[in-house]
C-alpha cells in the first residue's frame, strides 16, 4: 500500500506540522488541506502549509491515499461526516486526537465501512492555528497507533511507515490503555496546571499582578500549559471522562496522604517521594522525552 496522497483535514498546530514535515523531509508524497474556517484555510495557504488548500472538504480528500483528521476530538465526528462523500475507497483515515477510544467510536459511526486507524502523535505545545505549526515536531517523538480489532495489517503498515517517515518512534496500543496511559501523562498534568493558575490568580490576598511579577518557579512552568487551546482541553476531557476520573481518584487520595505528611511534620514521607520523582526526570531527559532539544526554544519564540 502505497501513500502518495495525503488529505489533511485542519490546518491548525497538528495538520500544519503534518504539512511542513512532509515537506521538509522531501517525501514523495502530494498534501491537500481543508479547515472549516475560512481564515485558517487563507493563512494555511499563505504559509504553504500543504500543497493545495482546497475549498470544499469532498476536493481536499478525492484521490487521498491517507486522509488525517486534525481537528479537536469533540469535532472529530463532524469532520469525518463533512469528508464521507469525497473518500477514495480505498483511502485509510486516521487523526491526531489525543483521546482514542472515543474518537474511534466518532470515526466508526460516521463513516462505516471505512479504513479506520487512529493514531496519536505525542508531541505538541501550548500553541494552535495555523501559525503554530513547524516542521520538526514530531522528531524523535512517540507516535501512538490505536487500530481496532481486525484492522487491515497493510493499512497499519502503511501509517506506521508514514509516522516513521516524519521522524516518529511509533508504537501500537490499544485504545483503552492508551487513554489510561495518557490520563496519567498528559490529561492530568494539564487539568492541575490549569487548577492551579485558576487558584492563584482566584486568590483574594495576593494581587494579579504579584502572581505575574513573581512566577519566577515553578507556577511559570505551568502558566505555560494553562495557556493550552480551551476547545482542544475542554473535549480530551469530555471524551476520556473515564480515565480520567480514575487516575483523578488515586492522585487525590495521593495528594491528601501528602497534606496529612505535611500537617504531620513527617518529613521522611516528603522525602522519600522527592526522591523516587527526582529519578523519573532523569529517565526522561535520558530518554529524550523532554523539550530541551537544541532547536525547540528558538523555533517557539522563547
Ligand atoms: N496541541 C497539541 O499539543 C496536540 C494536539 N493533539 C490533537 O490534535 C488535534 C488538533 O489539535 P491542534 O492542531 O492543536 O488544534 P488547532 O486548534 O491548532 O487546530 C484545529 C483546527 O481544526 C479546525 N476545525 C475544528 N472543527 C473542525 C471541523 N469540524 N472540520 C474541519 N476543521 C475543523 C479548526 O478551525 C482549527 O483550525 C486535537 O484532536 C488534539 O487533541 C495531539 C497532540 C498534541
Ligand atoms: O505542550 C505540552 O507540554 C504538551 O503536553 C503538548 C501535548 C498536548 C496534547 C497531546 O496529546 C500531546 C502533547
Amino acid at each position: 500500500m502505497t501513500i502518495a496522497r495525503v488529505a489533511i483535514i485542519g490546518l491548525g498546530l497538528l495538520g500544519g506540522s503534518i504539512g511542513l514535515a512532509t515537506k521538509a523531509r522531501g517525501l514523495p508524497i502530494a498534501t491537500t488541506g481543508w479547515d472549516r474556517d475560512a481564515s485558517v484555510r487563507q493563512r494555511a495557504a499563505a504559509r504553504g502549509l500543504v500543497d493545495q488548500v482546497c475549498e470544499r472538504a469532498e476536493d481536499a480528500v478525492a484521490e487521498a491515499d491517507l486522509v488525517i483528521l486534525c481537528v479537536p476530538v469533540g469535532a472529530m465526528g463532524d469532520a469525518a461526516r463533512a469528508i464521507a462523500p469525497g473518500l477514495a475507497p480505498h483511502a485509510i483515515i486516521s487523526d491526531v486526537g489525543s483521546s482514542k477510544e472515543a474518537v474511534a467510536e466518532a470515526l466508526a459511526q460516521a463513516l462505516p465501512g471505512a479504513t479506520i486507524i487512529p493514531a496519536h502523535p505525542v508531541a505538541g505545545t501550548e500553541q494552535s492555528g495555523p501559525e503554530a505549526g513547524f516542521a520538526t515536531l514530531f522528531a524523535g517523538r512517540w507516535c501512538i497507533i490505536t487500530p481496532p480489532d481486525g484492522a487491515d495489517p497493510a493499512a497499519i503498515a502503511a501509517l506506521s511507515d508514514f509516522w516513521t517517515q516524519l521522524g516518529s518512534k511509533v508504537e501500537l496500543m490499544d485504545a483503552a490503555h492508551h487513554d489510561l496511559v495518557l490520563a496519567v501523562t498528559s490529561h492530568i498534568p494539564h487539568l492541575i496546571a490549569y487548577t492551579i493558575v485558576g487558584t492563584a490568580s482566584d486568590l483574594e490576598d495576593v494581587t494579579q499582578s504579584e502572581v505575574i511579577k513573581y512566577s519566577a518557579g515553578g507556577f511559570r512552568d505551568f502558566t505555560r500549559i494553562a495557556a493550552s487551546d480551551p476547545v482542544m482541553w475542554r473535549d480530551v476531557f469530555l471524551t476520556n471522562k473515564g480515565a480520567v476520573l480514575e487516575m483523578l481518584g488515586r492522585f487525590t487520595e495521593d495528594l491528601t496522604a501528602l497534606q496529612r505528611a505535611i500537617r504531620s511534620g513527617d518529613g521522611d514521607t516528603l522525602f522519600d517521594l522527592f526522591t523516587r520523582t527526582r529519578t523519573i526526570r532523569r529517565a526522561v531527559i535520558e530518554q529524550g522525552q523532554d523539550d530541551e532539544r537544541p532547536d525547540f526554544g528558538r523555533e517557539h519564540g522563547e
